[in-house]
C-alpha cells in the first residue's frame, strides 16, 4: 500500500486506496447532511461531538472502524503500538477560497498533545475540485494531489511543515484525525460524556427528544451537474432514503409545487415496496435517523433522481 520508504528526518507515509469509494461516499453523505461552519473561512466541518450535539450520534458508527484502522496503521508505521489515543476525528470540506499556509499541526501551546496526523482524501483533485494541492516544505514526497481513498500520515511536529494551496473551484473533502500519546486527550472520553448529557439523560417523556436538527437547506442539495435535469433538483435526504429502500408518504395532500425544503420538514411516513409503514415521523430527517439506525449495514449507493407521483393522491414522493 505504501509507495515510499520513510525518511527519518521527515517521518511520513502515503497510503493509496486506504479507504474504499463506498466508505468515502458514506462519509460524504454524513458531511453533506450534518456539517457546520469550520475553523477557517470557506471551511466546513463535521466533528463527532457535533454529531452528538445535533442528535445524530448514530452517524458516528461508520467512523469507528476507519478510525481504528488508521490508528493501527499509524502505530505500526511509527513504532508506537498500543500507545496512541485519538485526539480528534472530523470531516473537513474546503470550498473555493480556502487554503492554509506553512504550519505544523502541533504549532500552538494548546495543540502540543498532537503527535501524529492522518488525512484521508474523500474526493479527487482535478475531478471534484481544482487547486487544493498539499505540499510538504522539506523532504519527499513534496506535493500530494488528493485522490479519493488515499491517506497521508505524518508526525505533527516541525519535521512535517506543510501547506494546502487555495481551492479554486469545487469542494475538497477530507477526513482528518490527530493521534496523541497523552491519554488525557482521548476524544472518546469527551464523546461519552457528551453522549450521556445529550442522549442517555433525555427524558423518554419528551416527544421527539432525539429529533435531528436540520442544517441550512443548501447542505442537502446536490450540485446541478450531479442533480437530475428535472426542475425540482435533487435532495440528498431523499436520495439516502431511496438507497435504503424507502419512499416518503404524506398522510394529507401536499402541494408539491411549494418549497421542497419546507415539505421535507412536514410530518410523514415511510413506504417500502408499495407498503405503507405504520410509524409516523416528525420530518424526513427523523425518518432518516430511524432508517439509518435499522439499516446501518446497508451499503450506500449514490442515489438517483426523484419524482413526485401524483397518481397516489399526490402523497407519495418517490425516486425514479
Ligand atoms: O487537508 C489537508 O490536506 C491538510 C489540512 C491541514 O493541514 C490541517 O488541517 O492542519
Ligand atoms: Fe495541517
Amino acid at each position: 500500500m505504501a509507495d515510499i520508504e520513510m525518511e527519518e528526518d521527515h517521518p511520513r507515509l502515503i497510503l493509496h486506496n486506504f479507504l474504499t469509494e463506498d466508505e468515502c461516499k458514506e462519509l460524504e453523505f454524513i458531511h453533506k447532511s450534518c456539517s457546520t461552519i469550520g475553523y477557517r473561512p470557506n471551511v466546513f466541518s463535521t466533528t463527532l461531538s457535533h454529531l452528538i450535539a445535533t442528535n445524530s450520534a448514530h452517524l458516528i458508527i461508520p467512523f469507528l472502524p476507519i478510525r481504528d484502522r488508521l490508528k493501527e496503521k499509524v502505530e505500526e508505521t511509527f513504532g508506537c503500538e498500543y500507545e496512541l489515543v485519538t485526539e480528534f476525528t472530523g470531516l473537513i470540506s474546503w470550498s473555493r477560497g480556502a487554503s492554509i499556509g506553512w504550519h505544523s499541526d502541533d504549532n500552538r501551546p494548546y495543540l502540543k498533545q498532537r503527535d501524529f496526523t492522518a488525512v484521508c482524501y474523500l474526493n479527487s483533485y482535478g475531478k471534484d475540485f481544482e487547486g487544493g494541492l498539499f505540499h510538504f516544505q522539506d523532504g519527499e514526497p513534496k506535493t500530494i494531489a488528493p485522490m479519493v481513498g488515499d491517506a497521508v500520515i505524518y508526525t505533527a511536529d516541525g519535521r512535517n511543515t506543510h501547506s494546502v494551496d487555495e481551492v479554486t473551484s469545487g469542494e475538497r473533502l477530507t477526513l482528518t484525525l490527530w493521534f496523541s500519546r497523552d491519554s488525557s486527550h482521548d476524544e472518546d472520553a469527551k464523546l461519552i460524556l457528551l453522549l450521556e448529557e445529550n442522549v442517555l439523560h433525555k427524558s423518554n417523556n419528551v416527544p421527539w427528544s432525539l429529533l435531528p436538527l436540520p442544517a441550512s437547506d443548501n447542505m442537502y442539495w446536490f450540485s446541478p451537474h450531479q442533480a437530475s435535469n428535472q426542475d425540482i433538483g435533487f435532495d440528498i435526504r431523499l436520495g439516502r432514503l431511496h438507497a435504503l429502500g424507502f419512499d416518503v408518504y404524506y398522510s394529507r395532500d401536499m402541494n408539491f409545487g411549494s418549497d421542497l425544503s419546507e415539505l421535507l420538514m412536514e410530518p410523514m411516513q415511510l413506504a417500502r415496496r408499495d407498503q405503507l409503514l405504520d410509524h409516523k415521523f416528525v420530518n424526513v430527517l427523523h425518518s432518516l435517523q430511524d432508517a439509518n439506525l435499522k439499516l446501518s449495514q446497508t451499503r450506500f449507493n449514490p442515489a438517483r433522481r426523484f419524482d413526485y407521483h401524483d397518481h397516489n393522491q399526490r402523497r407519495l414522493l418517490r425516486l425514479v
